[in-house]
């Protein structure tokens, strides 16, 4: 007898872990061609910057974390408003991440834990994620996200237009091979200790085509054959406590790309080590980038910022508050709009 109920009973649990394929998930949430074909123009666009055909500066800016839908939409209307007001000058790309990568442990983002209950319903997770992902997307804005679990893309890597490799995940070979095969520019980091050589090494194995394991549409284990992707940059984060903002390194990670065949585009993350996690920072760090890039250096693509509706992060033990990050601290919105337009005013001074 209670063998019979504790089979039940794995039975039941092991029917919970099962997910949708991702050819399931695209059809209950499709993407439409009128909205395929914009992200598609939105990647060409990134990768006309990239190549130097576009001399706008690109801006991923948005939440750290996607934690509430409503309020991911909410900064989503915000941000696609100004994005329109600028787009002469900026490219505007906002963070979409669903998957977020810890030093230790904690809250590893919508597709894993939406419930934000410890229990990974992953079915929830990323049904939901690509729920919101879409939702973004009809606002026409193009999205970033990091490229963090392989699997994890299949499901997503359609409405994405922008990807990151984390500082944490540069010198791994998955994710190396998961570059060559995703359908959009990609933006790779340098590592947490401040190198830059696991990065460009990435560039390198990334831009050839890779045999390696994955699932095809229908979840079945498969050979992957990737085409190699040419469309890759390097994004300087800082590390260790020191940055890597400053006019000399960033001289020194151009000829380092230069001398090694990549892309000579750095994307200037003005948070994390940058910011030396002091959210306040990114402002001055995002003015002093711009600047570098006015007196001329044509190698910097663009800058990241962490951004959000409220200013600052949650505490775990207090009430939740809209807006608020739950990860890294975020500017606030108002910050983000000023800092923003004024960016945007420099840049259409230069050229009155
Ligand atoms: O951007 C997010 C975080 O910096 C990254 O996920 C690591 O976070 P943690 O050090 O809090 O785990
Ligand atoms: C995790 C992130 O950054 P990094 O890999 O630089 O720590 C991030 O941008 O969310």
């Amino acid at each position: 007898m209670t063998s019979t109920i504790q089979r039940q009973q794995h039975q039941l649990a092991s029917d919970e872990l099962k997910l949708p394929t991702p050819r399931q998930l695209r059809d209950t949430l499709p993407l439409n061609t009128q909205l395929s074909s914009q992200i598609q123009q939105q990647r060409m666009q990134i990768v006309r910057l990239l190549n130097g055909h576009d001399n706008r500066f690109m801006v991923i800016v948005g939440p750290c974390s996607i934690d509430d839908e409503a309020a991911a939409l909410d900064y989503g209307k915000r941000l696609a408003k100004l994005a329109r007001q600028v787009d002469d000058k900026l490219l505007i790309v906002m963070r979409s991440y669903v998957e977020k990568p810890r030093t230790t442990h904690g809250w590893k983002g919508l597709a894993y834990d939406s419930l934000r209950d410890g229990r990974g319903n992953m079915a929830l997770g990323l049904h939901r994620s690509r729920q919101v992902l879409l939702q973004l997307s009809a606002l026409g804005l193009p999205l970033a996200s990091e490229a963090l679990h392989p699997l994890v893309m299949s499901y997503l890597d359609d409405l994405i237009s922008w990807a990151a490799i984390g500082a944490r995940t540069s010198e791994s070979q998955p994710h190396r091979e998961l570059v060559s095969h995703l359908p959009c520019p990609v933006g790779i980091k340098n590592s947490t200790d401040g190198r830059i050589s696991s990065a460009i090494n990435a560039m390198h194995a990334s831009s050839r085509g890779h045999h390696t394991l994955g699932i095809d549409d229908d979840g079945q284990i498969s050979i992957i054959n990737t085409r190699g992707n040419p469309d890759t940059h390097l994004i300087l984060r800082g590390g260790q406590g020191l940055t890597n903002y400053d006019a000399d390194s960033i001289h020194h990670a151009l000829s380092q790309l230069s001398a090694n065949d990549c892309h000579e585009k750095v994307l200037i993350d003005c948070s994390h080590d940058n910011s030396l996690k002091q959210y306040e920072r990114q402002m001055e760090i995002a003015h002093h980038v711009v600047d570098q890039h006015l007196a001329g250096n044509s190698g910097i693509l663009g800058l990241m910022l962490e951004s959000y509706i409220e200013a600052g992060k949650q505490n775990d033990s207090d009430q939740p508050i809209y807006g608020q990050s739950i990860t890294d601290a975020c500017m606030g919105w108002n910050d983000t709009e000023a800092l923003l337009t004024a960016l945007y005013q420099k840049l259409r001074k230069r050229d009155v």
